[in-house]
C-alpha cells in the first residue's frame, strides 16, 4: 500500500526561513502526536526484540566502540524495507529534503537514520556529525520519540551556536521536537539522560565531489 503524508508549504517555510538565518531550527509542527507514537511502538518493539547494537564512533573500517564517548544504542533503518511508521518518516523528511534544496540549493541526495536508544544515564558527549574521511553528511535531523520528559529528566541536546562555545541552546527531546542543524558547522552533545530517551537521528547526504579524472 502506498500512502503519501502530505507536508504542507506553510509548515515547511518557517523552517526554511529559520535556516536560511541560522543554519539550524528547532520545529514542533511536522509530526503530529499520532505519527510520533507509531514511531516510538516500532522503536520499542524493535528494542524490546534485542535488535538495537551499541553505538560507535567513526566510520566503516575505523567504527570503535567508546563508551566513553557516547553510551547509546542504535538500529539503522532501511527505507526499502520500511513499515508503516518509518516510511511514514521518511516520506515527511524527503519533504523536507525537497524544500531544502529548491530553497538552498544544497543537493543533498538522500537521508541514512538510526532509531537511538539512551538507556537512564546514557550521553553523548560534545562531537560534530561530520567524518574526517567522509565530508557527505550536511544536514542532521533528529526527532524525538518520547511522551513524557520532565522538566529534570535531562538528555538536552546541547547546540553550541559558536566555535568557542560560550553560545548555546538546549533542545529538549520531547514528542514530535524535530531538530534540524548544519552537520559541519555546530558541535552539540546529548547530556546525560535522567530515564530512557528515544530518538531517530537522521543526515541528508550530499553527493560526493570524487575525482574521477578530469
Ligand atoms: O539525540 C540527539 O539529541 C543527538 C544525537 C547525535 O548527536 C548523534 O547521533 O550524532
Ligand atoms: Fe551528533
Amino acid at each position: 500500500m502506498t500512502q503519501h503524508f502530505e507536508v504542507t508549504p506553510y509548515l515547511l517555510g518557517p523552517v526554511i526561513d529559520n535556516l536560511a538565518e541560522q543554519g539550524w531550527v528547532v520545529d514542533r509542527s511536522l509530526f503530529s502526536a499520532e505519527e510520533i507514537r507509531l514511531l516510538r511502538e516500532e522503536c520499542l518493539a524493535n528494542w524490546q526484540q534485542g535488535k538495537f547494537h551499541e553505538a560507535a564512533v567513526g566510520r566503516a573500517a575505523q567504527q570503535n566502540r567508546r563508551s566513553e564517548i557516547r553510551s547509546d544504542s542504535v538500529l539503522w533503518l532501511e527505507p526499502d524495507k520500511a513499515d508503516s511508521a518509518a516510511s511514514l518518516y521518511f516520506s515527511k523528511l524527503d519533504a523536507v529534503r525537497q524544500a531544502v534544496n529548491q530553497a538552498f540549493y544544497m543537493g543533498l541526495e538522500d537521508l541514512e537514520s538510526h532509531f537511538a536508544v539512551y538507556p537512564q544515564g546514557a550521553f553523548y558527549k560534545k562531537h560534530l556529525d561530520r567524518f574526517r574521511d567522509d565530508d557527505a553528511r550536511a544536514l542532521t535531523a533528529v526527532l524525538y520519540l518520547n511522551d513524557d520528559w520532565p522538566a529534570d529528566a535531562g538528555g538536552e541536546m546541547r547546540l553550541y551556536l559558536d566555535e568557542d562555545g560560550e553560545r548555546h541552546v538546549d533542545v529538549r527531546p520531547e514528542a514530535g521536537t524535530l531538530a534540524l542543524f548544519l552537520s559541519d558547522r555546530f558541535w552539540h552533545e546529548v547530556l546525560p539522560a535522567g530515564q530512557q530517551r528515544l530518538s531517530i537521528t537522521g543526515w541528508f547526504r550530499r553527493r560526493l565531489a570524487t575525482a574521477v579524472g578530469w
